[in-house]
Parts: structure tokens; C-alpha cells; sequence
């Protein structure tokens, strides 16, 4: 892709198909690599995340194959290694799910990755492992982290206040370990994810007990399962949260592949919208959802538990009457970039201003009418630029655009048909 891309002045219309949830994805991953058995997994699209959760997968020894936008994974039985090398890309997620993993399965770990993952540090990782029995050296508390002595199933205790991602990986890996176990977590945010982890293990079999997200019995894994696993892999809320927005500030579109009974946390952009003004529907035999243009008024809302929201709820609160309020900023700063941040320095570029105090942003609603947003190499803000032009009088250049590969390659080309309807 090239360094910019000018995103033509367009207004939303027609349908989108959504792509996969790489959350959704990422976790079926590694739990089916986990399990001495075939995962047939449905509704398949490929994204850079995802594509390193099956490389890793790999290095574990299950083995996969795509046809078409079905993936089928044959996991693993007594993985018992003495060093394993897993690279992590710029994935958060496979990062802190898979370091407990492949702890548990090798001798001696070494885990990287690559562009602003090196620079985002993982609390707890470390502390984690430790208590698992393992030695860790990192570089201060990010990547490369390095293991040694295989980590033993046992009680542990996390604090869950940065990141829900290493209770996902924790909940993955003692599931899959022949002793029972406890995790007990302190003030966890980002708790539908968390769900989403307790809602796949279930479709394996795995019932872990949930005591109010503070602490989580797991069973010793039962091995002797041998029957096949159908998963499907539901569109993603987070993609498709611009569209959503891009909807409501400019045009009208149907969403399609969507599960509006989804435990996705983005899920929660439809109340966002509901709240600004915009006209929404859900079709329960189509499986799609309609969103319209509709007079914006400023709204409040809190993202501490949907922290991927803020980038397309910005574009929204920049398109409604007021000042809009978001909460839940404190979970930005480690994201890949600062996005609270990124967010108020890009906007600016565009003449719209952002205050950001204590733990929330506010968003004062201004007209666009043309500009350059800077990706960062962070792919919600490149997509948060491109939704501005459904409202922008002019051209908007999309610096680093090809960040988006990181979850939804196909975003710019999913709106390229639109452009030929001008917007203003
Ligand atoms: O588990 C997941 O799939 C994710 C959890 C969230 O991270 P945190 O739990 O670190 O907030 C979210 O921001 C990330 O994009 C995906
Ligand atoms: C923060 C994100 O993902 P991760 O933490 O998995 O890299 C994201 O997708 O916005």
C-alpha cells in the first residue's frame, strides 16, 4: 500500500459484509492448537493478528489449512517441548494469551514481536509467570521476554486493571492442564472480553466457574474429547463500528454478518449511536443491521470496558451539536499508540478540538472540511480518518494507511464503492 491515500469526499450507502472478529479468532486459535482434535472454524478472514496467532499455532505443532473463509485446525496432545521461539507481530492479544501458553508447554520460551508492540509494555506478564514457577527476563517489562522452567498449573492472582488479555491467555492455559486451579483477579476492565474467553472455552466443552469476574475456577482438562468442534467466527463490532458511524453522520447502510447477540464489547457502539440520535434496525431473518443519518446531538459515554471505541466514537461526538463526554481514556495509553493522545493531535489537524482531563475526553462537534490524519501505524485511528471524509468537503489523506492490515485489510476497499456518491 502507499505512505498516504486520499479518501474522496463519499457518503455512506449500499452493504458491507463484516470481516471476522480477530478476537474471536485469535482465541479459537489457540484453544483449538490446544486440543488433540479437528476445529472447523467458519466465516474465516485473514488479518495480520490473525495471521501470527496461526503461525504461532504452528510452532505449538497443531496443524491448519484455509479453504475459502473456512479454517481447520488439528491441535496438539502432551505438547511437551524443550525450547519454543513465537513471534507475536504487533498483536497485544497473542501476545499476553499466548505467553502463559506456551509457558506451560516448553522448557524454554521466547517470545517477540514487531513495530509498536516493542514499545507497548505488558504489566503483570512477568509476575504471572513467575508465580506459575518460571524464570523471566525481559526487556523492562516488554518484548523480547524470555522464559525458563516450564510453568506448573497452580492458583494464581493478577491484577486485571490494565488489561484483560493475560486472564484470557491464563483462563486458556490452566484449562488445558490436568489439575484444577483458581484465578483470582483485582479490578478488571475490558470485562467483556473476558466473557467472550469463558464463552469459547464452553463451545470446547471447557465450563469454567465465574464468580463476578473476581475469581475463576477451572477443571482439570479432559483429554479423551475427540469429537470434531464447529465454530463460527462472528463479524467483527470493532470494524465495523465505523461503518456504523460512518452511517449515522452521512448516509445509510446495511452491516451484514454481525451477530447482534454478540458478547463483542464494540457491540456497545449501537447504544453510542442510539444515544447521539441516529436510526438504527436490526433484520433478524437477514441477520443485518441498518443504520441511518439522523439529527446528532452531543451524547456521554463510558468505553472503560469497550476501550477500541473511542476512535470511531470520536468521529461521531466531531459530527453531533455539542460537546460530546467519553470516559474511560486511562485505558488508552498503552493501545498501539497512545490513542488518547493520537486522538486530540489528529483531530486537531482536522480544526477539531479535544479536551482530555483526568480519566475523559470531550469532543466538541465542528464541520470537517478537509485534512490529513497520521495513522501512527495505528489502525483504528488510519480508519478513524478515512469515516471523516463521509462529512468532509474535501479530500482527506490517510498518512501510513496500510496500519488497517493489522485487523481489517479490507476496509478501504470495502468503502472504495461508495465514492463515487459525494457527500456535501
Ligand atoms: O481480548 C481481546 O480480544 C481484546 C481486548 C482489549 O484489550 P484490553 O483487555 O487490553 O483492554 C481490546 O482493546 C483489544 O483490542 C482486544
Ligand atoms: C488494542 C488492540 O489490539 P491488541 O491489544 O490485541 O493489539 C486493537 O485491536 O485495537
Amino acid at each position: 500500500m502507499r505512505p498516504t491515500l486520499s479518501i474522496p469526499p463519499f457518503k455512506y450507502s449500499g452493504e458491507i459484509i463484516a470481516p471476522a472478529s480477530k478476537s474471536v479468532l485469535q482465541r479459537a486459535i489457540a484453544i483449538a492448537s490446544l486440543q488433540p482434535r479437528k476445529t472447523i472454524i467458519t466465516g474465516y478472514t485473514p488479518s495480520n493478528d490473525v495471521e501470527a496467532a496461526l503461525e504461532i499455532a504452528s510452532r505449538i505443532g497443531a496443524s491448519w489449512e484455509i479453504n475459502d473463509r473456512e479454517l481447520q485446525i488439528i491441535g496438539t496432545k502432551n505438547v511437551d517441548l524443550e525450547t519454543i521461539e513465537i513471534n507475536c507481530g504487533e498483536a497485544g492479544l497473542s501476545t499476553r494469551m499466548f505467553a502463559p501458553i506456551v509457558a506451560t508447554l516448553s522448557r524454554q520460551c521466547s517470545i517477540s514481536g514487531e513495530g509498536s508492540l516493542l514499545y507497548r509494555p505488558l504489566p503483570g506478564i512477568i509476575d504471572a509467570l513467575e508465580q506459575l514457577g518460571t524464570r523471566v527476563k525481559s526487556n523492562n517489562e516488554k518484548l523480547p521476554i524470555f522464559t525458563e522452567g516450564k510453568a506448573q498449573a497452580q492458583n494464581i492472582s493478577i491484577d486485571g486493571s490494565h488489561s484483560s488479555q493475560l486472564l484470557t491467555g491464563l483462563l486458556i492455559a490452566l484449562s488445558h492442564q490436568p489439575l484444577k486451579t483458581k484465578i483470582s483477579v483485582s479490578n478488571l476492565k475490558s470485562i467483556p472480553y473476558a466473557q467472550m474467553t469463558l464463552d469459547l472455552l464452553q463451545e470446547f466443552g471447557i465450563h469454567i466457574e465465574n464468580r463476578e469476574f473476581k475469581e475463576f475456577v477451572i477443571p482439570p482438562f479432559n483429554p479423551s474429547l475427540t469429537q470434531d468442534i464447529h465454530i463460527h467466527a462472528e463479524g467483527d463490532w470493532s470494524g465495523a463500528a465505523f461503518h456504523v458511524v460512518g452511517a449515522a453522520i452521512s448516509g445509510k447502510v446495511k452491516l451484514l454478518g454481525l451477530d447482534i447477540n454478540s458478547s463483542q464489547a464494540d457491540m456497545q457502539i449501537i447504544h453510542a449511536i442510539d444515544k447521539a440520535g441516529a436510526r438504527w434496525s436490526w433484520n433478524q431473518e437477514e441477520k443485518s443491521i441498518t443504520v441511518e443519518k439522523n439529527q446528532l446531538n452531543a451524547f456521554e459515554f463510558d468505553a472503560t470496558h469497550c476501550p477500541d471505541l473511542f476512535p470511531p466514537l470520536a468521529v461521531l461526538a466531531a459530527n453531533c451539536k455539542g460537546t460530546s463526554v467519553i470516559h474511560g481514556t486511562h485505558r488508552l495509553t498503552h493501545k498501539e499508540s497512545n490513542r488518547a493522545l493520537t486522538i486530540q493531535e489528529e483531530l486537531s489537524r482536522l480544526d477539531i478540538a479535544v479536551e482530555l482531563e483526568n480519566n475523559t475526553m470531550k469532543i466538541h462537534g465542528f464541520p470537517v472540511h478537509s485534512g490529513s490524519i497520521s495513522s501512527r501505524n495505528d489502525h483504528r485511528i488510519a480508519m478513524m480518518g478515512a469515516t471523516f471524509a463521509a462529512v468532509s468537503k474535501a479530500p482527506i489523506i490517510i498518512e501510513k494507511p496500510s496500519a488497517v492490515q493489522k485487523s481489517y485489510p479490507s476496509f478501504f476497499n470495502d468503502i472504495e464503492p461508495m465514492f463515487s456518491n459525494i457527500s456535501n
